[in-house]
């Protein structure tokens, strides 16, 4: 099986001179389709960077990323806003939900950015809500709605669009560890049905048993997680 994600020797740093922080030293990575990856390591280790250079969202000085074939680290602006719209899609800690829309109208930014016809956008929007079990919720706005349900609606968003990875940043850091457990196999479960690879960095011991495999960032550096 030929390898949805392949992260190649990738470092990344910031600042200049004695604030130098090397964020990512030599980091690789490979993953299959529909494989869920946990990223576990301390505050500050470099998981959020992993994340956002895998996404395209900030751009590697050395090395190389390949999502589905396509080298994000060669792509111009164009080519990474593409991809950010259609095979890559983010969950973050915080939600990122627009506090004024209602959760339907949330979950289908990503297919109005898409040009999706309303009607299709409509059932898809609808589809995505009810995979996360929030029917009954689509005309709440975010801050009518629980964190695990908030998160829910994020992750509707996130696979609206059906993106080939999913790219998860310490997704239950916010909620309680029953909601958070509940969030994690929500995503799990979707990873599973839609062959989806999915990243997610956590510091919860408890949440990486339904990895496919964990793996330890510290001070730059990815290795498999011991024990
Ligand atoms: N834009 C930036 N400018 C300067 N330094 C940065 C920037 N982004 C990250 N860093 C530094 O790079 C290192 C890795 O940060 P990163 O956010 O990737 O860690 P993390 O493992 O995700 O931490 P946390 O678990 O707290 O989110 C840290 O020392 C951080 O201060």
């Amino acid at each position: 099986m030929s390898d949805m994600l392949v992260v190649q020797d990738v470092s990344r740093g910031f600042g200049t001179g004695e604030a130098r922080v090397e964020a990512l030293r030599g980091v690789s990575l490979t993953a299959a389709a529909g494989e869920l990856l946990a990223v576990r390591g301390r505050s500050g280790s470099g998981k959020t960077t992993l994340l956002n250079v895998v996404g395209g969202l900030d751009r590697p000085d050395a090395g190389r990323v390949v999502l589905d074939g396509a080298d994000v680290t060669a792509m111009d602006d164009d080519g990474l806003l593409a991809l950010r719209r259609g095979t890559v899609s983010y969950v973050f800690q915080s939600f990122g939900l627009v506090p004024i829309l209602t959760a339907r109208e949330n979950v289908g930014v990503p297919l109005r950015l898409l040009e999706v016809d309303p009607a299709e956008r409509e059932e898809r929007v609808a589809e995505a809500l009810e995979h996360v079990g929030l029917s009954g919720h689509v005309n709440q706005r975010p801050g009518e709605l629980s964190g695990g349900q908030q998160q829910r609606v994020a992750i509707a968003r996130a696979l609206v669009a059906r993106p080939r990875v999913l790219l998860a940043d310490e997704p239950t850091g916010q909620l309680d560890s029953e909601t958070g457990r509940e969030i994690m196999t929500l995503i799990a479960r979707l990873a599973s049905e839609q062959r989806m690879t999915t990243l997610v960095t956590t510091h919860d011991p408890a949440l990486l048993s339904i990895a496919d495999r964990v793996l330890e960032m510290a001070d730059g550096h990815l290795a498999p997680a011991a024990g």
